[in-house]
């Protein structure tokens, strides 16, 4: 019978920066509803199956586990009696179950899943209890046999890795998918490991998550974007009524899915390289998967559910849309800095709540399955015989039937393989297996006494999950740090990014323990990039290369703190944020971090988690251009909206890509410059594993970037005050790029004209008066001086008033070009709106530049040379940017443009007024002289009052032509009023 998909939502506490920056809490939880709220205080309400409500009610135990304080708390054993226990009660009735975890990075996917020391999550505790549960059975005289195993499954990339094989990581391209029309998706060579205990399944995934941490660590690539597939084969043979032995097959599939991201993050870049590789394409076609199968539980027929778009979707058919009882669990990040991404999460996991899935029984005599195994061979074969079945599947070339022949000869041997396995004992399997486990066994526990006695290194990973997994001992006497090429094989043998084949020398003498780096070699401690000798004292973090970050671990200084502790504390243990916090202090980004932390509101948090999230990106891709050769050089660089040249905004961390060559810069958004960070992931990748084609050709190529691509030269901020006096602008003005430097000048005029054009050279009037009225004027650039010597191309943009589209001056060439660009304005009648936005905003020129395209002459110095001649890029990786002095530079100079302009306008305003009062007085004195009395002074008070005073001006000069000499004082003074 078809049933829903068991939905459950959980949100975690808050972490430690949310605790520090003050976060928000954003969700409540009544029963199984959750609501969510903005910023503003709207709510928004969601009903799942199950609300879990892990944010706090809780207490830590003496061994480390959470346990409720209050009855709201869900716990981990809350967690697995409503979601574990019916896997494994579906388990035993030989039901296929999947259970999948999703939510952004962070947010308590693995905490759900797998969980933390003492908080075992769903799946370490299903496999225990089905342990127990079947030794409780065989110990009731139960005559069942039955069967483990287990496989450990990553996708990356669209590729698959065996993570119980690391030799299936060298397979380019990673294992294969293949359909098969009995088992559906299956992935061909991944390895399914019999288990017999508990303790087996614990070592297995064990190793399977060092696998992926070290693998991980070497190609640098972000855990956090892998799915990982633990699947779990339960097999009961059991005689049945007539006496055949019958099997009931259930396969548990637990899911651990990437981080889906924030949707504004990885939206759509505008880079001309489509989105970063395949990186998301699975977790974005589970998504168009779940909504075509909600679609089609809602009754449309027609949908096509498109599972082959991607390697999760093929291999999780079955759980979503087949023969499976499916749970899905959708973690939480309780605080408001992560609103969008929770209440994309909410909708993602409401969609699902729609899908229905068909679970059976599988339940088949084992000897009919090997039958049938065996008549699908026999016909494969009849097949091939006849010419790989060409004619029959449709096949019409050559090349097609070749591709069939291939298909089926590995389909009889993928049957053939299956077979032996059914026939081989259970007992045999499990021997081998375990004759395998025994050293491990032995080498495991020799590693776990040495770790109480010898001091060593642990890692530290973006994900929690994989902290810890790779531990290196630093015994008495020298450890050589180094890879593979080394002359003498390395005592701790480090691949990827940045490693030389000599690194750096660990020195333990008498327990005191040093660090060396060998040559230029990059080995950072505590955050600062070391060249000389340093001791090691108990959690210190030492990064070798760009990506090998690890802890330090003095076991001495260990033992101490054990025995001063008091009975529960758990030793604080330094985490991957603070290392990398410390990492970007010290390279030059504390202006940020601390002026962050100070304002603590929600595009602060953001900014600081996209520099902490960016700085290790950054060096990783200055390291692979480094080893590509590529002659790139990256940099992040913090960019108000106004250097932007935009009115409104958040500040927004960006990247500078320069190329070293000839100095051409271009600068990315956070978007672009991760998109392009995976595909140069991806061409590293094929660079590593020798693929001859893996440097891209130049329009594909991540580094590259066309020299036609305009660069924002600078912004120049224009203060139209003065227009609304009618008074005319003509200033040279400083171009200012996005940290508040000096580019070059711009030379601009504003003109109030006539009717015909003329410009108004005398016009003063008061804003007021303009209003109603029709007001022409010209805006002109005439060109721009000093202009960065690269860009042998530049033009300019702006936006006047309500303009959408951006008005663009002709391109000019050289670095002192002359635009003679002019733009006629009329406005009828000017209304208080257009008088306020000239009086009060400024209209923002952009200058842009297009950068030469001849390289220069350092063509023989390789990326490095090029990276240390570089000032700013003295150490590949972090460059030193005092971007808050540089935004506080930025602030400064715009206002005191402002001021510059304000003055400008009224010393300008002075002046026409004192030349207008001149006038008066000339007339006046002229008026006198002829001795004229008609001018009455009711005229001139008539003239005052009226609003519009600039005709008035004008009137009361004619009527001060002819005025009369004992009115002449009232007339003056009048005037002068008026000005
Ligand atoms: N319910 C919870 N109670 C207590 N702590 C939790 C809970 N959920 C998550 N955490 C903590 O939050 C942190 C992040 O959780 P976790 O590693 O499970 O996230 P994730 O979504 O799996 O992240 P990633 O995508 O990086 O793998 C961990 O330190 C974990 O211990």
């Amino acid at each position: 019978m078809a049933e829903n998909i068991k939905v459950a939502v959980r949100v975690r506490p808050f972490n430690e920066r949310e605790k520090t920056m003050k976060s928000k809490l954003c969700l409540q939880m009544v029963g199984n509803t959750t609501t969510i709220t903005d910023e503003k205080g709207g709510t928004k309400n969601f009903t799942f199956d199950y609300s879990y409500w892990s944010h706090e009610g809780f207490k830590s135990n003496a061994d480390g586990y959470l346990e409720p304080t209050d009855s709201k708390y869900a716990d981990q054993k809350k967690v697995f009696a409503d979601l574990g226990q019916g896997v494994l009660d579906n388990a035993w009735g030989g039901y296929n179950c999947s259970l999948f975890a999703y939510g952004q990075t962070g947010s308590g996917k693995s905490y759900s899943m797998v969980g933390y020391g003492a908080n075992k999550g769903i799946v370490p505790i299903v496999c225990e209890r089905l342990f127990q549960d079947i030794d409780k059975r065989m110990k009731e005289g139960n005559k069942a046999e039955y069967q483990v195993k287990v496989s450990m499954l990553e996708i990356y990339n669209e590729q698959c890795r065996d993570l119980f094989n690391s030799n299936s990581f060298k397979v380019k391209g990673g294992l294969k998918v293949r359909n098969n029309p009995k088992k559906g998706f299956f992935v061909d060579g991944l390895s399914t490991l019999p288990v017999s205990n508990y303790a087996d399944v614990e070592r297995k995934m064990n190793e399977g998550t060092r696998n992926r941490t070290v693998a991980a660590t070497q190609m640098n690539q972000t855990s956090s974007r892998a799915h990982t597939v633990v699947a779990i084969n339960f097999t009961q043979k059991s005689p049945n009524k007539e006496g055949k032995s019958m099997t009931k097959t259930s396969i548990i599939n637990l899911v651990d899915l990437a981080g889906s991201e924030r949707a504004n993050k990885t939206g759509a870049t505008g880079d001309r390289l489509k989105e970063g590789s395949a990186i998301n394409q699975s977790l974005s076609s589970l998504g168009n998967v779940i909504t075509a199968l909600a679609e089609a539980a809602e009754g449309n027929k027609k949908v096509h559910v498109p599972y082959r778009d991607s390697v999760l979707t093929k291999l999780l058919q079955n759980a979503l849309g087949g023969n499976s009882k499916t749970v899905m669990i959708a973690a939480l990040s309780p605080a408001n800095v992560n609103y969008e991404e929770t209440l994309s999460t909410l909708r993602y996991a409401n969609r699902a709540k729609a899908i229905k899935t068909k679970a059976v029984v599988n339940e088949s005599p084992t000897d009919k399955l090997i039958r049938e195994l065996r008549e699908e061979n026999a016909k494969l074969m009849e097949m091939l015989k006849q010419g790989g079945g060409g004619d029959a599947a449709g096949a019409s070339n050559k090349e097609e039937v070749e591709e069939l022949k291939k298909e089926m000869e590995e389909q009889m041997k993928q049957n053939q393989n299956e077979m032996e396995a059914m026939k081989k004992t259970w007992e045999e399997r499990l021997a081998e297996e375990s004759k395998i486990n025994k050293d491990k066994i032995e080498a495991e526990k020799k590693k776990q006494e040495q770790m109480k006695s010898v001091p060593h290194l642990w890692n530290l990973n973006a994900d929690a999950s994989l902290c810890g997994m790779v531990v290196h001992f630093c015994p008495e006497g020298d450890s050589k740090i180094g890879n593979k090429s080394a002359a003498t094989q390395p005592d701790i043998l480090l691949a990827g990014l940045s490693i030389h084949k000599e690194h750096a020398v660990i020195s333990n003498k008498k327990e005191k323990v040093t660090i060396l780096p060998v040559g230029g070699a990059k080995v950072v401690l505590n955050g600062d990039e070391i060249r000389e000798e340093k001791q090691l004292n108990h959690h210190d973090r030492v990064m070798f290369g760009t990506s090998h970050l690890y802890i330090f671990h003095h076991p001495k200084t260990y033992a101490t703190w054990l025995k001063n502790k008091d009975a529960k504390a758990q030793e604080p243990k330094p985490t991957f944020e603070e290392a990398q916090a410390e990492i970007a202090e010290n390279s030059g980004f504390m202006g940020i971090s601390s002026g962050i932390k100070s304002k603590s509101n929600k595009d602060d948090l953001i900014l600081q988690e996209d520099l902490i999230q960016l700085l290790p990106m950054i060096n990783e891709t200055n390291a692979i251009s480094e080893e590509l050769n590529k002659k790139v050089g990256f940099e992040v660089v913090l960019v108000s909206p106004q250097a932007r040249g935009l009115k409104e905004g958040k500040t927004e961390i960006m990247v500078k890509m320069k190329d070293l060559d000839n100095g051409n810069e271009w600068t990315w958004d956070r978007n672009k410059f991760i998109n392009r960070k995976y595909i140069m992931q991806e061409m590293y990748m094929n660079y590593m594993e020798g693929d001859p084609d893996w440097d891209l050709p130049q329009d594909q190529d991540p580094f590259w970037e066309d020299p036609d691509t305009e660069v924002l030269i600078g912004n120049v901020h224009v203060y139209l005050s003065s227009l609304a006096f009618m008074i005319e602008l003509e200033e040279t003005m400083p171009i200012t790029d996005f940290k508040g430097n000096e580019q070059g000048h711009l030379m601009l005029e504003v003109h109030p004209c006539d009717d015909k054009w003329n410009n108004i050279e005398d016009g003063y009037v008061e804003p007021a008066d303009l209003k109603g009225q029709k007001y022409n004027f010209t805006i002109n650039i005439n060109g721009a001086r000093g202009l960065p010597s690269k860009y042998d191309r530049s033009f300019c943009t702006f936006k006047f008033y309500l303009d959408d589209v951006p008005i663009k001056c002709d391109e000019c060439t050289g670095f002192n070009p002359n635009y003679k660009f002019k733009q006629q304005f009329t406005y009828s009648p000017v209304t208080q709106q257009l008088l306020d936005y000239i009086q009060k905003e400024a209209l923002v020129i952009n200058v842009w530049g297009k950068q030469k395209k001849e390289q220069n002459v350092q063509k023989s110095l390789n990326t490095r040379e090029l990276m240390q001649r570089e000032k700013t890029l003295l150490r590949p990786g972090f460059t030193r940017l005092d971007t808050s002095a540089s935004k506080e530079h930025i602030h400064m100079n715009e206002s005191n443009y402002k001021m510059q302009s304000e003055v400008n306008t009224y010393r300008k305003r002075a002046e026409r007024a004192e030349l207008k009062i001149n006038k008066l007085y000339d007339m006046c004195n002229k008026a006198k002289e002829k001795k004229e009395k008609n001018l009455k002074i009711e005229d001139v008070e008539g003239v005052l009052n009226s609003n519009n005073r600039f005709k008035g001006v004008a009137r009361m000069m004619a009527l001060i032509e002819s005025a009369k000499d004992d009115n002449m004082g009232k007339v003056t003074s009048q005037a002068c009023v008026l000005q």
